[in-house]
């Protein structure tokens, strides 16, 4: 069996609408998102999967995230929406919580969309902490 794995960075903004904590607060991360391809052949150039097309597409969601305020569906109040809307503030509207393991299945899901063969997704928030998600 083979497998490669390739790495993609964010920088972007999340709270989490009712926790009992500092991170019911706006704060940011680096996200980090390392995404494992798995499979039994190899391409007539020796390749599971062109570390070039699985870092473009990574990279493609990526930087749909970077520099936004990530947040839940229905987490703030219309008015307060609309204010940072107003203001032209680039803002990512889920329908998860944007934790490390909500955005695990979410970038699983969207690569497994594209047809690579993906077994395993990591998304760090911080350098010692990352949620899996597999399948
Ligand atoms: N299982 C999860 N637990 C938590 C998540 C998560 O995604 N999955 N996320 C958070 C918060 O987003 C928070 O930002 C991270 O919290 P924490 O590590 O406690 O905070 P710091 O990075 O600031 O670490 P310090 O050691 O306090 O400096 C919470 N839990
Ligand atoms: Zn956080």
């Amino acid at each position: 069996m083979y497998s490669v794995t390739t790495k993609a960075e964010f920088d972007a903004a999340h709270f989490l609408a009712g926790y009992p904590g500092k991170c019911k607060n706006l704060h940011g991360h680096r996200w980090s998102i390392e995404v494992t391809l798995k499979g039994e052949e190899l391409d007539e150039l020796g390749m599971l999967v062109d570390f070039t097309d699985i870092k473009r597409d990574l990279k493609e969601i990526c930087d749909n995230f970077d520099h936004s305020l990530i947040m839940k569906k229905d987490s703030l109040k219309p008015a307060t929406l609309e204010a940072l809307m107003d203001e032209g503030f680039k803002i990512n509207i889920m329908d998860f919580m944007p934790t490390a393991e909500g955005f695990a299945k979410f970038f699983f899901e969207e690569l497994e969309k594209k047809n690579y063969p993906i077994v395993e997704i990591k998304v760090y928030e911080t350098p010692k902490n990352y949620a899996t998600y597999t399948k």
